[in-house]
């Protein structure tokens, strides 16, 4: 049996799931697309090759290895995309709790039954069906759980909007004890540099005490400038609003010091390694076509 355990985005990771880019299906038809950068590819002619994808996965794959964590994979499902296993369940402490993602994603979490088979069944929550949530906005970090969402009336417009204000009060109801605090995200289902798609795309704790952030991405003000004051500005790599289109906030720590990165971030990798850390590069630019990155790709299931 595999004790859980995620208490916050950088410690030491010892198992994970890595997503998979095998039989992701042929390219989307622009209806079919459920983000807006996907959607640009599509009608670009740009949309990424499974070959590409693979090679870029396997690459993070690797480096996962070598620095001795246990890595799981789905099972391939025929036809379909299964890169970011970030969104299809998370783990806070030492339950894992399946996501209510979107109908168009939800047969992705089958191929991870055999990893739940190897999770005390007690330790497995699922929200009732109201409650929308994707782990992509959820972050545990110290006292708190930073949960992104949208809580415009429109919000059933935005097939962008993945977390509701029932997930807030859901992860409140589960982790009492932990102070839950939301942030409200921009949202366009049509111009990739005007949408948050998940918290972890314009923003991501790092190390110890540092962050990645970007503006543009909160509704709020006074919710990023939370952000900004609970880090320290001296602690926060504040990214470009292109910067957030490449997602720069979408890297994956491996350790409070070691961090992945995409290896064409000069600006962020030169930042960090100033700061002592460790890069990881790996090339992960056709996966970031789909609006998603390299925290996107994991689900961590034990860190120290
Ligand atoms: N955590 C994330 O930001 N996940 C990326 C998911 C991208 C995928 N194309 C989606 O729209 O669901």
């Amino acid at each position: 049996m595999l004790q859980l355990n995620v208490r916050d985005e950088t410690s030491p990771l010892k198992a994970v799931v890595l997503g998979r880019a095998e039989s992701s299906g042929p390219i989307p038809r622009p209806e079919e697309a459920y983000d807006p950068k996907s959607l640009e590819h599509i009608l670009a002619g740009t949309y990424p090759i499974e070959e590409d994808m693979v090679r870029e996965m396997a690459a993070f794959d690797a480096v996962l290895k070598k620095h001795g964590v246990r890595v799981f994979r789905p099972e391939v499902i025929e036809d379909c995309n299964q890169i970011f296993s970030r969104d299809i369940a998370f783990v806070i402490e030492d339950k894992l709790i399946k996501a209510n993602i979107l109908p168009e994603r939800e047969k992705e979490f089958e191929a991870i039954l055999h990893v739940l088979d190897v999770i005390d069944p007690d330790k497995i929550l699922v929200p009732p069906p109201s409650v929308h949530v994707e782990g992509g906005d959820v972050m545990p970090w110290k006292e708190y759980i930073f949960v992104g969402t949208y809580r415009g009336e429109d919000y059933a417009s935005y097939i962008t909007a993945r977390t509701n204000t029932a997930a807030v009060a859901y992860l409140q109801e589960q982790f009492p004890h932990k102070v839950i605090k939301s942030f409200d995200l921009r949202k366009s289902n049509t111009d990739a540099r005007q949408n948050a798609l998940h918290l972890d795309c314009c923003f991501q704790p790092i190390g110890r005490d540092k962050a990645i952030l970007h503006k543009n991405g909160f509704l709020v003000e006074e919710e990023y400038q939370w952000l900004l004051d609970y880090f320290g500005r001296e602690n926060v790599f504040e990214i470009s609003n292109e910067e957030m289109y490449q997602m720069f906030s979408n890297v994956f720590s491996i350790s409070p010091d070691v961090i992945v990165s995409e290896r064409s971030f000069t600006r962020l990798n030169t930042w960090l390694r100033d700061r002592g850390f460790t890069v990881e590069e790996v090339p992960y630019y056709e996966i970031g076509k789909q609006e998603g990155l390299l925290r996107c790709s994991t689900l961590p299931l034990v860190r120290e």
